[in-house]
Formats: structure tokens, C-alpha cells, sequence
């Protein structure tokens, strides 16, 4: 792997905890993309993938939004995967009630704890804690793992989010998370975040990074390096507004750029991708870090003539690695070299002298804005093929 990516790299010192985890929360913060509703199914049909890439948690849903919403956690549930089960609770006991009676592994707490969140709920900091450490003392007491999130904790006074944070500690939860609701820190505010919480959290910090300013990933990836250990995920980055840190991008971040492998079957990205992709109806761009159908596909001739030499002349890693497959197409950007592979491909023998006129026409084709699929192909050589 090391030779396809920058040796500098590894000259940055990048302490990485060594309990890195993922939480997958595809089926409720990506569920809450507005339009996206997921049915029973199709909910099951996603937790039973994650489950094979071998991702340790899945927040399967928040119980309280629809009878629905219960039976298709509970149907996770009973599936009896490997992945442990969560939901999201407010502070309130019948949302811990909800969780129990879906019978899942663990819930997270959440409750805004920033100025504006508490102005808008007429919540003083300390009717917070109150409210939240009693409905953790309820979640542990019914024998639930249970995480405490302060909801838009990056905009959250540090002395009360140290406060709050301590006090679910002794709590015994057994984690906290920073939710980064409105995607509103930079990467070097995360790590400065993490490294003062981290003088007095002592249990797994968990990140919950929204993608508004387009850093979800960096921030994840700036939070972990600071000591955090756990990354709330979605795939292709659905979520709220702009989305969620996506799965697919950090897991290929830590396991290509950062050589940290975190034992996922990484070759089931593509199909989990495009599960997502075809329940939600939400497209993924065809840029799309890792996941995107341009990703490893090749149409200038100086990098086709490149990638048929060695792929990873223009590619940091293989596509099999991801589920995807390598495509070299046709158009205004091609080389001689790309015209023979298309050639050698279908078996179609033309003289080398022609191989020029073919690429301007190929040129002219793509120029006047037609696609040239395999079947276009075809039809420019014909006239060539006996001459
Ligand atoms: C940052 C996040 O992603 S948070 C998760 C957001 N997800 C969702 O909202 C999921 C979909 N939501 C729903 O289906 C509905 O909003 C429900 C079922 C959860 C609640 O519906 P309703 O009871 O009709 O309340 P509504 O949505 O109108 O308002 C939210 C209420 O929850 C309260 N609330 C919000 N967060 C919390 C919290 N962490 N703990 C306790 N109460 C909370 C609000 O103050 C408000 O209460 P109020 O009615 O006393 O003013
Ligand atoms: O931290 C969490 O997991 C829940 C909070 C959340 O979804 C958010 O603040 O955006």
C-alpha cells in the first residue's frame, strides 16, 4: 500500500488512539435527510450489510418518532447480528422505555447544551444536568450501554460542557459525544475541543461531525488524532443539511493514508453505497470520494496510457479494494492508446495508419456532446475494419 500514497505522510507524527471504533448511524441522522424515509426492509436490508462490512455499532433509529420506526429496529434486533444495537433518546423516560421495549443493546442521551439550545428550551445549565443524569441513572439501572451526547456541544461553553461531560462520567455512561450539530468547528478547534476534555474525560469521546463547511471527515480525523475514539458515520455522508462524517471516506482515509486498518470488508463498500443510494433516491455525486462512478474512471489519454502501464500512476489505491471496478472510457480527451485498448477489447483488427483518423472522429464525436458508449464505438470503426 505504502507506494501508492506520499511518504510524507509518515513523517507527520500521528498519534492515533489505538481503540479506534466506528458507530454507524446511516438508519437515524441519515434516515433524517429531509425526504428520506426508509421502510422496514429497506432498514434491515442496510443494518444486515453494515453487519457484514463488520461495522461494531448501528444506531438503528430513534424509537419515539413511529410505531414503525420500533418494529423496524426491533426486526434489526432480532436479526441477531454481530453489530451491537443503539437508538437515540432524548432526556425523557419514554424514550429509555421505547429502547427497552426494542429490545436494543444501548441508547445515546442527548440534550442541548449550548446558550442558543438552552434559550430555545428555556433551560437553565443546571435544569440540564439535572434532567439528563437522572434519565442516565434510568438507561443504566435498566442495564443499558448508554452514551451521553450534548447536542451542539461545539458551541457549548467548556467549562459547563467539562461540568456536564464529568458528571455523566461518574454516572458511569459509557461514553460521551461531541456533536458538532451545525458542522461549526474547524479541524484545529476540534483538536483543541478534545485535548481539554480530554484532562478530564477518561471513557471513549465519541465524534459527531456534520459536513456543513464540508470538514466532517477532516474534523473526524482531527478529533481522533487529539484522542477521541469513536466516529459517528453515515454512508455517502447522508444526514442532516449537508450530511454526516461518510463512512466510506474515513474508513479509506485510516486504512490507505494512515495504513490503520480497522478490519472492515472493505470490498462491500461499493454495494452498501448504492443500497443507500437506491432506497433514499438521494444520488451520489459522481465525484464522490471513493464511492463516486468517476472515481476510477479514466478518459485522458496521457492517464489511460498511464493507468494501462500501471494503475497507480493515477490511482492511490485499487478498486477492488472498495467493490469497484476500473473503466476506461472514449471522448475529447482521448490518446491514440485508449482507441487500441477499445480495439483490442472487442477484438476488432484495424490497420495502425487508421488509428489516427479514428481518434479525430472519436474527437469530433465527443466534441458535438455525444457520450461514446461501446455501441458508438463500433459503429465509427466499421468502415475501417477492411481497409
Ligand atoms: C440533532 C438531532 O439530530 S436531534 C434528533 C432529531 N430527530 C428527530 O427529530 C426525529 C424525528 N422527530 C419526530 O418524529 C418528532 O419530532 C418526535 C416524535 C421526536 C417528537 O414530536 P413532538 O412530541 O410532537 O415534538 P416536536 O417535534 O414538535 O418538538 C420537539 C420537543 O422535544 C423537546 N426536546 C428536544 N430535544 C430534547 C431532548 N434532548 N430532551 C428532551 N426533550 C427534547 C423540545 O423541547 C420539544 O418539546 P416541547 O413540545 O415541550 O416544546
Ligand atoms: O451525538 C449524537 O449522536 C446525536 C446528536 C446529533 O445527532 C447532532 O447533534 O447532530
Amino acid at each position: 500500500m505504502e507506494d501508492y500514497i506520499s511518504p510524507y505522510n509518515k513523517k507527520a507524527k500521528c498519534n492515533f488512539p489505538k481503540n479506534i471504533t466506528i458507530c454507524d448511524t446511516t438508519l437515524r441522522d441519515g434516515e433524517q435527510t429531509p425526504g428520506v424515509s426508509l421502510n422496514e426492509n429497506e432498514k434491515l436490508d442496510i443494518a444486515i450489510l453494515l453487519d457484514k462490512l463488520k461495522i461494531p455499532q448501528i444506531e438503528a433509529g430513534f424509537p419515539p418518532v413511529s410505531e414503525k420506526e420500533k418494529k423496524s429496529i426491533k426486526n434489526i434486533v432480532n436479526e441477531g447480528l454481530n453489530s451491537k444495537t443503539i437508538t437515540l433518546s432524548r432526556a425523557k423516560k419514554e424514550d429509555i422505555d421505547a429502547s427497552l421495549e426494542c429490545g436494543v443493546d444501548g441508547t445515546i442521551i442527548f440534550i442541548g447544551t449550548s446558550k442558543i439550545q438552552l434559550g430555545c428550551k428555556k433551560l437553565s445549565q443546571e435544569e440540564v444536568i439535572i434532567k439528563s443524569m437522572d434519565i442516565i441513572d434510568y438507561a443504566k439501572e435498566h442495564g443499558l450501554y448508554v452514551g451521553f451526547s450534548a447536542e451542539d456541544a461545539t458551541r457549548t461553553d467548556l467549562n459547563f460542557l467539562k461540568k456536564i461531560y464529568s458528571e455523566a462520567q461518574e454516572r458511569k455512561v459509557d461514553r460521551v459525544h461531541i456533536a458538532d450539530t451545525v458542522g461549526a468547528i474547524t479541524p484545529q478547534g476540534m483538536e483543541y475541543l478534545v485535548k481539554e476534555l480530554r484532562k478530564d474525560i477518561k471513557i471513549d469521546i465519541n465524534l459527531h461531525c456534520h459536513n456543513d463547511f464540508g470538514m466532517a471527515q477532516q474534523n473526524a480525523i482531527s478529533g481522533l488524532l487529539a484522542g477521541a475514539n469513536i466516529v459517528e458515520t453515515t454512508i455517502n455522508g447522508i444526514g442532516e443539511r449537508a450530511g454526516n462524517t461518510p463512512l466510506e471516506e474515513l474508513v479509506m482515509s485510516l486504512k490507505v493514508l494512515y495504513e490503520i486498518d480497522l478490519g472492515f470488508n472493505t470490498e462491500l463498500i461499493k454495494e452498501i453505497s448504492e443500497t443507500v443510494e437506491m432506497y433514499t433516491k438521494i444520488e451520489i455525486p459522481f465525484n464522490k470520494p471513493i464511492v463516486g462512478k468517476n472515481i476510477f474512471k479514466h478518459e485522458s489519454g496521457i492517464h489511460v496510457d498511464g493507468v494501462m502501464k500501471n494503475p497507480f500512476t493515477y490511482e492511490p489505491f485499487s478498486p477492488k479494494i472498495v467493490g469497484q471496478e476500473r473503466n476506461l472510457v472514449l471522448g475529447k480527451h482521448s490518446g491514440s492508446k485508449a482507441i487500441k485498448s477499445k480495439l483490442n477489447q472487442f477484438g476488432i483488427k484495424i490497420k495502425e495508419n487508421k488509428i489516427p483518423e479514428i481518434l479525430k472522429i472519436v474527437k469530433e464525436t465527443s466534441e458535438n456532446g455525444n457520450i461514446i458508449n461501446d455501441n458508438i464505438f463500433k459503429e465509427i470503426v466499421e468502415k475501417y475494419k477492411n481497409i
